[in-house]
């Protein structure tokens, strides 16, 4: 077996779960997240020993590490299989096309960690197409089916179908907040036949569509009966495989030893929380440094301490669509470790935030913020404008909205003489309207994805309510 480690909820349950058992379940039963017991380390003598190696070995040696229950050779199979140039074949002019994640250096010590070259052209594709092929090997292991219950904001929602799409034992009833995505992420979606996909847009917002789906996984009746699984961050699996490529990317950027910062633009905290286990995990990282967009809850709290989750109405559309998030779920993990791993604390936060509407953190819980290396800073309309044209103009390169509030945030923050390498998020051709305002240029859509506009699309509208959405699966799991 790859590892023997045990899983537990933030909100306390503690099952011992294994992970070939949580990358299943999702959500714990106590409506937590789970989370390692404690965190695998990586010497420095490790770390050297991987700096040859290919991604999908890389992905191995990492995975192994959290992947209990799971037989060393299938993992190893399912890391080969997964991450292949043919997979991520996107790779833009320049790269090396069997480097996965190329490293782009722009300027000064900062560069871009290329994570959208697979097939829907967003940084999902990275963990996406791996849990694909983990769900398939799982599900056939224990002769089980899966209805994959998921909420987009315009990327993970693609990914997780084209990862799904035509896998047996597999359905994917996929949210997405109506009229609030790109031309490209909508079409991605919405023109996908394949009889396993169900797209439901709801009249709302992501983070309502999010509430729909931690909704139905606390029915614990419909769960069961209904076999329901996860694919969002909240699982457990995706956040581990996204912890991959930061190993990557140091080892592509840094020298024995040298401490490196990350840039990450932020909405769900799924991504940046995968850097912050690597750190724990012993990656030499400097700082992580949040992006946000015009929706800055996540800001506003590494620089004063209050979490303050907008409603609805205070979530606004932005030309970073993917970001327009104010609950962000994975933030739950990084506060459980900031409490010193005490679910009571954390419950008691949780029941702050759910009467009063936010929590502040002060005293030793905010002393540990501070030291735990976040910096954040946001990025408006107008910054990514700036940004994504000075790129283009001053480097050619083209860099999607997301990359562009990393980018922004990242010169900011950056620590003096330490390098800085910003996670691309997404390609820019899946924003073109933006790109067009900020440089008057039409993006390059790779060949892949040439004809993705003309074709038809179909999805089922619906109010943001869990019961429309449960008898919506309970319908088209009976056919
Ligand atoms: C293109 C893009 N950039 C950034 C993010 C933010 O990542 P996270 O939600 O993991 O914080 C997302 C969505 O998750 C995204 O799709
Ligand atoms: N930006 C995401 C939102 C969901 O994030 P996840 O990492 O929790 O799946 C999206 O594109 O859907």
């Amino acid at each position: 077996m790859a590892s023997n480690i045990r899983y537990l909820s933030t909100r306390g349950e503690s099952t011992g779960a294994s992970y070939d058992e949580i990358v299943l379940r999702g959500l714990a039963s106590d409506g937590g997240l789970f989370m390692p017991e404690s965190y695998p380390q990586v010497t420095a003598e490790t770390l050297e020993s991987w700096r040859k190696l290919p991604y999908a070995e890389l992905a191995f040696e990492v995975l192994r590490l959290f992947a209990s229950g799971i037989d060393e050779a299938a993992l190893k199979e399912i890391c080969r299989s997964t991450y292949t140039e043919k997979t991520y074949c996107n790779a833009r002019e320049g790269d090396d096309p069997k480097d996965i994640t190329p490293v782009r250096w722009l300027e000064d010590g900062i560069g871009l960690l290329e994570l959208s070259n697979g097939p829907t052209l967003a940084f999902k594709d990275m963990a996406m197409q791996y849990l694909g092929a983990l769900f398939e090997h799982l599900l056939a292991r224990e002769g089980k089916t899966l209805n994959i219950l998921g909420a987009t904001s315009g990327d993970t929602g693609s990914a997780a179908e084209y990862a799904m799409r035509g896998r047996k034992g597999i359905r994917v009833f996929m949210l997405s907040p109506y009229g609030r995505m790109s031309d490209f992420q909508r079409a991605q979606m919405y023109s996908l036949e394949d009889p396993n996909i169900f797209n439901i847009a709801v009249r709302g917002t992501f983070d309502q569509a999010q509430d729909i789906v931690k909704a139905v996984s606390n029915d614990h009746a419909f769960k069961s009966a209904h076999s329901i699984g996860t694919v969002n961050s909240i699982n457990w699996a995706r956040v581990a495989a996204q912890v991959v490529y930061y190993f990557k990317g140091w080892l592509a950027a840094a020298e024995k030893g040298e401490a490196i910062s990350f840039a990450v633009p932020s909405g769900n905290f799924g991504d940046v929380l995968a850097g912050w286990i690597a750190k724990q995990m012993g990656l030499p990282i400097a700082s992580l440094i949040v992006a946000t967009n015009e929706n800055d809850v996540l800001t506003e709290f590494f620089e004063t301490g209050v979490y303050h989750p907008r409603d609805a109405a205070h979530t606004y559309v932005t030309s970073s669509p993917s970001m327009d998030i104010s609950r962000a779920s994975n933030f739950e993990r990084f506060i459980f470790d900031i409490v010193g791993r005490d679910p009571e604390v954390l419950k008691r936060l949780w029941h702050v935030m759910a009467t009063e509407g936010e929590f502040r953190l002060t005293g030793e819980l905010w002393e540990r913020v501070l030291a735990s290396g976040f910096t954040a800073g946001k990025s408006t309309h107008a910054d990514r404008l700036a940004t994504i044209r000075d790129t283009w103009e001053r480097l050619g390169v083209m860099i999607d909205p997301h990359t562009a509030d990393g980018l922004k945030v990242a010169r900011e923050k950056r620590l003096p003489g330490v390098k800085c390498l910003c996670l691309e998020t997404a390609q820019a051709a899946k924003f073109s309207k933006t790109i067009i305002e900020a440089t008057g240029t039409v993006p390059a859509i790779p060949a892949s994805c040439a004809d993705l506009l003309s074709l038809p699309q179909r999805c089922e509208v619906m109010d943001p309510e869990t019961e429309n959405v449960k008898q919506f699966i309970d319908r088209h799991t009976k056919e």
